[in-house]
C-alpha cells in the first residue's frame, strides 16, 4: 500500500526538478512560513495527523482507519515537494515548454483513483509528466540541507543551457554582483573624469577593475538574462529559445547592449585619462532597479531596501555635485577666487562638503563671483529645493508606511482607553482592556487579519490562510475525520480571538453563537458549580459546538469554559457552521457523535454525583438517628436510676427507722427481734449509675 502510494506521488511531482525521483520528505506538521505563499506542505490534504492534544477527542481508532492514516502519513511525507524552489530545474530541456499546474490544493482522493492503474503495472511505468506551477515563486526560507544544495545549484547559473528562476537566490546573488559593478561605474567614472585620482601609476589597477565590470556586464547580457524564465498567461516559460526571444523584445535589452558599447577603444586615440568614454556603462540602470525590486520582495523588512535606494540617490547627486564643483574650480583655476576650491586638504572631501552645504541649505555659502559660478549655485540650490526635498519626503513616507500598523494600533488603544475613562469604568476593567490590546498586538501585529487578506483573490486568500493556520488546524480531529474541502470551506470563516487568564469564553446557560478551536493556550471546562474542572482542552481542541447543533433541549451552553492563561482561539459563527454542515453531512455526523459522547459523559457524571449526594444524605440521617437513639437510651437509664434510688431511699429510711427502734428498745431494755437482712452490691454497669449501689433487701 505504501509502495503504491509512493508511486502515485511520483505522478504528482510538482516541479520539474523533482520529476522522476521521489522528492525529499519533510515533517508532517510543517509550519508554513508566514511570509511566503501557500506551498503544498501547507495544505490540509498534506497534513493529516493521527494525534490530538485534546483529552476529549476520541482516542480509539479502527484498524482500517489506522492503515488509512499510515498511507496518508506516507503521502504526507512524500508530497512535501516545494512548489517554489529557488533552484534551477535540471530536466527542462526534455519537458514541455509551457507546463500547467493546479493552483488548487491537491486532494488525496485524486491519487487514490490513479492508484489502480499503478497497481496494474507496478514494475515498468513511464516517467510521470512534470507539472509546473504558475504561482509567484517567492522562495520560502530553505532548510540547512536545502541551503547546501542551493549553493551548488547556484552554480547552474554557469550552465548555459539551464533556464534561470528570476526569483531564485542564485539570480538575486548575480544581480547583486551586477549592481556592484554598476555602482562602481556610476561613482568612479565621474570621480576619475574630474578629480585627479587616476594617475599613470594606478591606471592598470583602474583598468583591471573596469574590465572585470565589463565582463560581468557581458555575461549578464549574453548568458544570464537570455535564460531568464518568464510568466506567460500565468505559466512559467522555460524554453531557451522563448526566454531569449522574450529578453530581446524588451527595452532593457537595448539599453544593456548600448551600455556595452566599447567607446574605450578611443583610449588609443585620446589616452586612458578620458574615462568619460565609459559613460555608456551607466545605461545599465535597469539591473540596478531590478535588484532592488527583487530584494524588496524577498526581505522581510522591504522598507530598509527602499530607504537604502533613496539614500543612494541622495549621495549620488551630492557626489555628482562635488565632481562638478571640482571640475569647475579646476576650469576657473583652483584657489583663484573665494568661491572656487582652494586646493587645500583632501579634494574630494572638501568638494563633497561644499556640495552637501549648497544642496541642503541656502545662504552662508561662498559668494559666486562670475556668471558660471552664479549658474552653478543656482542649479545646486534648485536641486536642493526640489530633488532633495522630494527624496527626503520619500524617506519620510517609507518610514511612515513601515510604522503605519503600529501607529494605527496606538491610535485604537488610546481611543478605547479614553472612552473607558470617560465612562468612569472601574480601573480593573480598564487594565484588562489594555492588557487584551497588548496581548493581541504581540500575537498578531494587527487587529483585523481579514482586512489584510481582503486585497487578495479568493483562492489565494484561502491558501494563505491555510498556510498561516495549518499547524493548528491539522490538529483538529474534526478536520481529520472529514473531507479536506470542509477545512477549505471553513478556513476563511475562522476569526482569531484572544482571551486573558481566567476569562470566561462561554458561560453555562447562555445562548451559543460561536464555536471555538484552540489555536494556542489551554481552556478548562468547568463543572456546574464551577468548583471542578471537567476537561482540559489544548491546542486543536474544539468546544462550544453542542449549543450550535440545534439538539432539542441543548440550545444553551452546557458548561462554562474558562481560559487558563492567555489563549488564542478561532471563533466560528453559527451561520458559517450551519452553511458548512449543510454541504458536509459527515462533519455534522462527527460533531453530533462527539456532542452525544460529551452529553452522555456529563449525564453519567451528574447521575454519579446525585447518587453520591443521596448516599451522603442517607448516611448523615442514619448517623443522626443513631445519635438520638443513644441519647434516648441514656435518658431512660438515668430515669431508671432515679426510681431505684427512690426505692433505695425508702429502704434506707425503713432500715434507719428499724435501727432507731432497736436502739430505743435497747435503751428501754426491750427485746427486739431484728429481721434478717440480705446485702447485695449492684454493679455499676448493670445499674448504669455512676457509683455502685448497695441494695438492702428485707427477706
Ligand atoms: N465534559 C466535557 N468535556 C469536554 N468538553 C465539554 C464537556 N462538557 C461540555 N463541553 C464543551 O463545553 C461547551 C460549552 O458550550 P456548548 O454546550 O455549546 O458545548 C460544550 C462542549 O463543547
Amino acid at each position: 500500500m505504501v509502495w503504491s502510494s509512493l508511486k502515485i506521488l511520483r505522478r504528482h511531482t510538482v516541479h520539474p526538478s523533482t520529476s522522476g525521483a521521489i522528492p525529499e520528505a519533510k515533517s508532517p506538521i510543517g509550519k508554513a512560513p508566514y511570509g511566503s505563499w501557500c506551498t503544498p506542505e501547507a495544505t490540509p490534504a498534506h497534513n493529516k495527523l493521527t494525534q490530538t492534544n485534546s483529552n476529549v477527542e476520541k482516542k480509539s481508532q479502527t484498524k482500517d482507519d489506522t492503515q488509512q492514516n499510515q498511507v496518508k502519513g506516507t503521502l504526507v511525507q512524500v508530497q512535501k515537494v516545494r512548489l517554489f524552489t529557488s533552484n534551477t530545474p535540471q530536466e527542462y530541456s526534455s519537458m514541455n515548454d509551457i507546463t500547467e499546474a493546479p493552483t488548487e490544493l491537491q486532494d488525496l482522493k485524486e491519487p487514490k483513483s490513479r492508484d489502480n492503474s499503478t497497481k496494474r503495472s507496478p514494475v515498468k511505468e513511464p516517467p510521470p509528466p512534470a507539472v509546473e506551477t504558475p504561482q509567484s515563486p517567492v522562495p520560502s526560507s530553505p532548510s540547512r540541507h536545502q541551503k547546501c544544495r542551493g549553493f551548488f545549484r547556484r552554480l547552474t547559473l554557469c550552465d548555459p543551457f539551464a533556464p534561470i528562476d528570476p526569483q531564485g537566490r542564485g539570480y538575486i546573488s548575480w544581480l547583486l554582483l551586477v549592481t556592484y559593478c554598476y555602482s562602481y561605474n556610476a561613482w568612479c567614472i565621474a570621480l576619475r573624469a574630474t578629480f585627479p585620482y587616476q594617475t599613470p601609476e594606478n591606471t592598470p589597477i583602474w583598468m583591471a577593475v573596469d574590465y572585470f565590470c565589463d565582463l560581468v556586464y557581458l555575461l549578464d547580457v549574453g548568458l544570464v538574462k537570455p535564460r531568464l524564465m518568464f510568466l506567460h498567461e500565468g505559466f512559467w516559460v522555460n524554453e531557451l529559445a522563448e526566454t531569449r526571444k522574450n529578453y530581446r523584445k524588451k527595452l532593457q535589452y537595448k539599453f544593456d547592449v548600448i551600455s556595452l558599447t566599447p567607446l574605450d577603444l578611443l583610449y588609443f586615440y585620446f589616452g586612458t585619462h578620458m574615462v568619460i568614454l565609459r559613460f555608456p556603462r551607466l545605461l545599465k540602470l535597469q539591473t540596478f532597479w531590478e535588484f532592488h525590486q527583487a530584494m524588496d520582495r524577498v526581505l522581510s523588512s522591504p522598507y530598509v531596501v527602499r530607504i537604502g535606494k533613496t539614500l543612494f540617490y541622495i549621495f549620488y547627486l551630492i557626489h555628482l555635485n562635488a565632481c562638478a564643483y571640482y571640475a569647475m574650480s579646476d576650469w576657473i583655476g583652483l584657489g583663484s577666487n573665494e568661491w572656487v576650491y582652494n586646493n587645500e586638504g583632501n579634494a574630494y572631501i572638501r568638494c563633497f562638503y561644499f556640495a552637501t552645504k549648497t544642496a541642503t541649505s541656502i545662504g552662508k555659502n561662498p559668494k559666486p563671483e562670475n556668471t558660471e559660478e552664479y549658474l552653478f549655485m543656482t542649479a545646486a540650490w534648485l536641486m536642493g529645493v526640489f530633488v532633495f526635498a522630494l527624496l527626503i519626503g520619500q524617506i519620510r513616507d517609507i518610514i511612515a508606511t513601515a510604522t503605519r500598523a503600529r501607529a494605527e494600533y496606538r491610535k485604537t488603544v488610546d481611543g478605547c482607553t479614553r472612552y473607558l475613562r470617560r465612562l468612569n469604568m472601574p480601573a480593573a476593567l480598564q487594565r484588562r482592556v489594555t492588557c487584551w490590546f497588548n496581548y493581541t498586538w504581540s500575537q498578531q501585529r494587527c487587529f483585523d487579519e481579514a482586512k489584510i487578506l481582503n486585497s487578495l483573490p479568493f483562492n489565494m486568500k484561502r491558501d494563505v490562510a491555510l498556510a498561516v493556520h495549518m499547524s493548528t488546524l491539522s490538529k483538529v480531529q474534526l478536520f481529520r475525520d472529514c473531507s479536506d474541502s470542509l477545512l477549505r470551506d471553513l478556513v476563511l470563516q475562522l476569526r482569531p480571538v484572544s482571551f486573558l487568564p481566567g476569562d470566561v469564553v462561554v458561560r453555562r446557560g447562555d445562548v451559543g453563537h460561536q464555536m471555538y478551536i484552540i489555536k494556542a493556550g489551554t481552556c478548562y471546562v468547568m463543572s456546574q458549580d464551577e468548583n471542578e474542572v471537567l476537561a482540559t482542552l489544548r491546542e486543536g481542541s474544539v468546544f462550544g459546538e453542542i449549543s450550535l447543533l440545534g439538539i432539542e433541549g441543548l440550545r444553551r451552553r452546557t458548561a462554562t469554559v474558562r481560559s487558563r492563561g492567555y489563549s488564542n482561539l478561532f471563533a466560528l459563527s453559527r451561520n458559517d457552521l450551519d452553511a458548512a454542515l449543510k454541504h458536509h453531512k459527515e462533519a455534522a455526523q462527527v460533531l453530533r457523535l462527539r456532542a452525544d459522547q460529551i452529553i452522555r459523559e456529563n449525564a453519567a457524571r451528574q447521575a454519579k454525583q446525585r447518587i453520591a449526594h443521596i448516599q451522603a444524605k442517607k448516611s448523615a440521617s442514619l448517623a443522626s438517628d443513631n445519635a438520638s437513639i443513644a441519647k434516648n437510651r441514656r435518658l431512660s437509664s438515668v430515669s431508671s436510676n432515679d426510681s431505684s434510688s427512690a426505692v433505695e431511699g425508702k429502704r434506707h429510711r425503713s432500715a434507719s427507722a428499724l435501727s432507731k427502734r432497736r436502739l430505743s428498745a435497747v435503751s428501754e431494755n426491750k427485746d427486739v427481734k431484728l429481721p434478717s437482712c440480705r446485702v447485695s452490691v449492684v454493679s455499676r454497669s448493670m445499674a448504669k449509675t455512676p457509683l455502685p449501689t448497695i441494695v438492702l433487701s428485707a427477706d
